[in-house]
C-alpha cells in the first residue's frame, strides 16, 4: 500500500485563521421563535418521566464564558419543557443530557478534533478503505471548511500533492496512486482541491486530460460509467458533469444524452432511481436534479412529484430516510436535504408544470390549450453554450419560495441524534461515528440553516438557526457540495483559463 504522508512537510509559518464574515458577527441570543421545534412523536418517550431537573449551577460554568451563548439557567430549562429535548435524549441514551444536548449546541472543537486528527492519520490508519482516499480527504477537508477551520499548509500541500500522485496520466483520479481512475474519486479528489483553493491546488488538475477521460467514459447513451468498461448510474453521470463544470470543461459533447438518461431514472414514486426502473432513492434523486441543473434540463423532470417524494422522507423522527420504509440516516439529511433546497430555486418550472399538469387533467389536448411544455423550449436551447454559467447563476438565484421540508426538526435531529459527544457525527444513535457521515451530517446542518434564507450567501436569522447561533456553518453551493466561497474563487480561478 502506498502511504500518504501528512504533515511532514517542512514547516511553514501559519496563516493566520481568517474567520468568515458570519463567524464574525459572533453569538446572537436566540429569540423565542428560535427555540427547538416540537417534539417528534415517533421517538418513544415516557409520559411519567419530567423534564430534567435544573442543573442547580450556571450552566455557562463549564466552559469559557466568551464561548458561551447568553442563555439563562431559566432560558434553558423553558427550552427543556418547550422541546422536550432533555426526554428525547433520555431515551435516546438512557442518561440525563448535559447541558449542552439541551442547548442543542454544535460541538465544534470536538468535531474539528476529530476531523483533523483523522486527516494527519489518512496513510497508517485508512488502509481498508485504499480505494477511496480521496474521498476521505474529502470527507475531512470539507467539513471542517463548513466549520471554518483553517488547515495548516503543510498538511494542505501533503493532500495537494498525495492526489497529485492519484491523478491519472491519461486524466482523472483512482482511489490511490497507481489506480484505476474512477468517477468518484475524481469528483472526491476535485471537490478536495477547490475546498483547499490554492492556485498550486487548483492548477494542480489537469483539464486537457480530465476532459479526454470523461470523453473515454461517456457512453454511446450519452450516460457517463463510472470508469472505462464500468457501469452506468445517476451518481456517475452527476460526478462527471459537476466536475466538468466546477472546472469549466463542460460543453455540447460531454452534455449530449446526459439529461435524457436522467430523466428516465424517475420514478413512479416521483424520486431518481440509480438506474432506470429501480428504486428511487435520496442519493441518486440528489445527483439526478443536482446534473440535470448544471445542464439547465430541470425541466426534464416531474418536479413536482419529486418535491412530494423528497418531502415525505422526512420522517417524525425529523431526520431523513433515504427511500420509502426505510430508516432514517443522518447522511439523508444533505442528499435529500440538498435535492429539495434545491427546489427552492426552481418554482418557476414548478408553476409552469403544474399548470400544464391542471391543463392535461381538463383536456387531453392540454398542450394545445396550454402552449408548448418547457422541455420542448429547452430542446431549442443554442449550441455554443457557457455550461459553467448554469451553476454560476443557480447559485446567485434567490430562492422562490421557503423551505419545503422541516429545516429546523432536522437540525434537531443532526444535533441531537447525530452528533457524538467526542466529536463526530453519525447514521443515528446506536451506530459509530464516521467522517462520511461527519462530512454529510454537517452538509445537511448548513443547508438548512440557509434554507429560509432568499439569498444564498445572506445571514441566517437566528430563528433558522436552532441552538446557539455559534451552529452556523459556512454556506455551501448545494450542487457541488463545495462551500460558498471556495465555489467562487474556483469558479473565478477557472472562467480565466
Ligand atoms: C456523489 C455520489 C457518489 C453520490 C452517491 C449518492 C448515494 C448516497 C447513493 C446511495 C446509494 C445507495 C443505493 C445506498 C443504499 O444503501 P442502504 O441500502 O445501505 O441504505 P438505505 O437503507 O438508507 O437505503
Ligand atoms: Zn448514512
Amino acid at each position: 500500500m502506498v502511504r500518504l504522508s501528512l504533515g511532514t512537510g517542512a514547516a511553514r509559518p501559519h496563516r493566520a485563521r481568517s474567520r468568515s464574515r458570519r463567524a464574525q458577527q459572533g453569538r446572537v441570543q436566540p429569540s423565542g421563535e428560535g427555540g427547538p421545534p416540537p417534539p417528534p412523536t415517533a421517538v418513544p418517550m415516557d409520559s411519567s418521566q419530567q423534564p430534567t431537573p435544573p442543573t442547580g449551577g450556571d450552566p455557562a460554568a463549564d466552559h469559557e464564558a466568551a464561548e458561551l451563548p447568553p442563555l439563562t439557567v431559566t432560558q434553558i430549562e423553558q427550552m427543556k419543557v418547550e422541546s422536550k429535548v432533555g426526554d428525547i435524549y433520555r431515551v435516546l441514551f438512557g442518561a440525563a443530557p448535559d447541558t449542552r444536548s439541551v442547548m442543542l449546541e454544535l460541538w465544534r472543537d470536538e468535531h474539528i478534533e476529530y476531523l483533523t486528527k483523522g486527516l494527519r492519520h489518512l496513510g497508517p490508519n485508512f488502509h481498508v478503505l485504499d480505494a477511496n482516499r480521496p474521498w476521505l480527504c474529502y470527507w475531512m477537508v470539507h467539513p471542517l471548511a463548513l466549520l471554518d477551520e483553517v488547515l495548516d499548509d503543510d498538511l494542505e500541500d501533503d493532500i495537494v500533492d498525495f492526489l497529485a500522485r492519484c491523478q491519472d496520466k491519461d486524466g482523472g483520479y483512482g482511489g490511490g496512486p497507481g489506480q484505476l481512475p474512477h468517477l468518484a474519486t475524481t469528483y472526491a479528489a476535485v471537490n478536495t482541491l477547490v475546498t483547499i483553493g490554492s492556485e498550486r491546488a487548483l492548477s494542480s488538475i489537469n483539464r486537457d486530460n480530465l476532459r479526454k477521460f470523461l470523453l473515454r467514459v461517456k457512453d454511446s447513451s450519452g450516460a457517463f460509467r463510472m470508469h472505462e468498461c464500468g457501469e452506468i448510474d445517476a451518481r456517475s453521470c452527476y460526478t462527471a458533469v459537476s466536475v466538468a463544470s466546477l472546472v469549466n470543461i463542460l460543453d455540447d459533447e460531454l452534455a449530449k444524452g446526459v439529461g435524457d438518461y436522467i430523466a428516465r431514472c424517475q420514478t413512479y414514486e416521483g424520486g431518481i432511481a440509480g438506474e432506470p426502473y429501480a428504486e428511487a432513492h435520496g442519493g441518486y434523486t440528489f445527483c439526478g436534479l443536482a446534473a440535470l441543473i448544471l445542464l439547465n434540463e430541470a425541466d426534464k423532470l416531474d418536479l413536482p412529484s419529486l418535491i412530494e417524494w423528497v418531502a415525505f422522507r422526512q420522517g417524525v423522527e425529523c431526520g431523513f430516510q433515504g427511500r420509502t420504509n426505510k430508516l432514517v440516516d443522518g447522511c439523508y439529511s444533505f442528499w435529500q436535504g440538498a435535492a429539495i433546497a434545491l427546489t427552492q430555486k426552481l418554482m418557476t418550472v414548478v408553476d409552469e408544470q403544474l399548470k400544464l399538469k391542471s391543463c392535461s387533467s381538463k383536456q387531453p389536448s392540454g398542450k394545445d390549450a396550454c402552449g408548448p411544455s418547457s422541455s420542448e423550449q429547452s430542446s431549442e436551447k443554442s449550441s455554443t453554450v457557457e455550461y459553467a454559467k448554469f451553476g454560476f447563476d443557480f447559485i446567485m438565484r434567490s430562492n422562490q419560495i421557503g423551505p419545503l421540508f422541516h429545516n429546523i426538526a432536522l437540525q434537531q435531529y443532526i444535533l441531537l441524534c447525530a452528533q457524538v459527544l467526542e466529536g463526530g457525527l453519525r447514521d443515528k444513535p446506536g451506530k459509530n461515528r464516521d467522517h462520511y457521515h461527519s462530512c454529510y451530517c454537517l452538509s445537511g446542518l448548513s443547508v438548512s440553516q440557509y434554507s429560509a434564507m432568499t439569498d444564498s450567501d445572506s445571514c441566517p436569522l437566528p430563528q433558522h438557526v436552532l441552538g446557539p447561533y455559534s451552529n452556523l456553518l459556512e454556506p455551501i453551493h448545494p450542487i457541488y457540495n463545495v462551500v460558498l466561497d471556495k465555489y467562487h474563487t474556483a469558479y473565478e480561478f477557472f472562467s480565466k483559463e
